[in-house]
């Protein structure tokens, strides 16, 4: 099968990203969100990535104008009737999602396939909620997009061997690394990583060190990029909530739970880096 345009759907830092890399790639690409000035926003901070690879000297004025070219606004899912594949990286909800791929399974062409790039949901669930789970498939790419080079391929119950060739082809085409993993909550990635952020974060609320300090020992103590507290802030809190509360509920296990401070912070609307304030505060 042969993928030529491809749809996101949000266009916050994770569409922005898969948008971007897409674009590099050659791909015509529609950026769907909600909102013209989400859509704006996404376009604005490619461009500035982009700006950035040319000032670096590893791509021409040229390259990037004809990326941004391939880029274009959408605010309506009917775009969907453009693709051959959608990648939806929405906010991490079920009812979100379903409602999306239910909206998409009608718009979209009967080749297209309709990937996901959620961070911790079944994908057999979010296929069920189509008439074509067998091109439903999870496509789980890392933050920021344009720098990692994982990709995490999850198949649901039904997705065919085709349908997986096809994103792997497609991964690779996006200069990324493909790994396969099991429809089981949090994948791999999350099941292993947002315990660790979780635990960093009761840590933190029982008084057994500072977040500046705790971001330390990991940073310098493990060789970690980034502290498990500024590394939330970067994902987003309500991201970490929702893939904690996802485990939780999936495993029925209570080393899950997510920490009492993180539902608090989420609450007050601290989400971290994309509002301005979490565990640090940012200009
Ligand atoms: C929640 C999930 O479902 C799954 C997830 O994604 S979990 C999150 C996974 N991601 C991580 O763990 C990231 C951990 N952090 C890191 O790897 C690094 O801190 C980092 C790559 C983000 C930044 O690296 P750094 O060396 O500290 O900073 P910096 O020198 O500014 O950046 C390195 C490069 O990345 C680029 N970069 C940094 N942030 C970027 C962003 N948000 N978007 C695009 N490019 C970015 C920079 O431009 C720079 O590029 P050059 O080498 O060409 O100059
Ligand atoms: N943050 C991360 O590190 C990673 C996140 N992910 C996953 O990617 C997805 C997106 O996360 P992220 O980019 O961080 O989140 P953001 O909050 O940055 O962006 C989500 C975007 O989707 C928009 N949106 C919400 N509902 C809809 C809808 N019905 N139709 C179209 N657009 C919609 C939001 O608009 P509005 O602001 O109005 O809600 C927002 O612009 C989630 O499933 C997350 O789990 C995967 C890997 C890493």
């Amino acid at each position: 099968m042969s993928i030529k345009k491809v749809m996101v759907i949000g266009a916050g830092q994770m569409g922005g990203g898969i948008a971007q890399v897409c674009a590099q790639a050659g791909y015509e690409v529609y950026l769907n969100d909600l909102r013209e000035e989400f859509v704006d926003r996404g376009i604005e901070t490619i461009a500035k990535n982009l700006s950035r690879s040319v000032e670096k000297g590893r791509m021409t004025e040229e390259e990037k104008e004809a990326a941004l070219e391939r880029i274009i606004r959408s605010k309506d899912l009917q775009d969907a009737a453009h693709a051959d594949i959608v990648i939806e990286a929405a906010v991490e909800n079920m009812t979100i999602k379903t409602d999306i791929f239910k909206k998409l399974d009608q718009a979209a062409p009967a080749h297209a396939i309709l990937a996901t790039n959620t961070s911790s949901l079944p994908i057999t669930e979010i296929a069920a909620a189509t008439e074509r789970p067998e091109q439903v498939i999870g496509m789980h790419f890392m933050n920021p997009v344009p720098v990692m080079k994982l990709v995490e391929i999850i198949r649901g119950l039904a997705t065919t061997d085709e349908v997986y060739q096809a994103v792997e082809e497609m991964t690779l085409k996006l200069n990324k690394a493909p790994v396969e993993v099991n429809d089981f909550p949090g994948f791999v990635s999350n099941r292993i990583l947002m315990p660790m952020i979780n635990e960093a974060i009761y840590t933190l609320f029982e008084g057994v060190a500072t977040k500046e300090a705790i971001d330390d020992v990991m940073k310098m103590g493990m060789n970690h990029p980034m502290g498990p507290l500024e590394l939330a802030d970067f994902i987003g809190l309500d991201t970490c909530l929702y893939i904690m509360e996802i485990l939780h509920e999936g495993f029925g296990d209570s080393k899950y739970r997510p920490c009492p401070l993180l539902r608090k912070y989420v609450k007050a609307g601290w989400l971290g880096k994309k509002s301005g304030r979490g565990f640090y505060i940012y200009e």
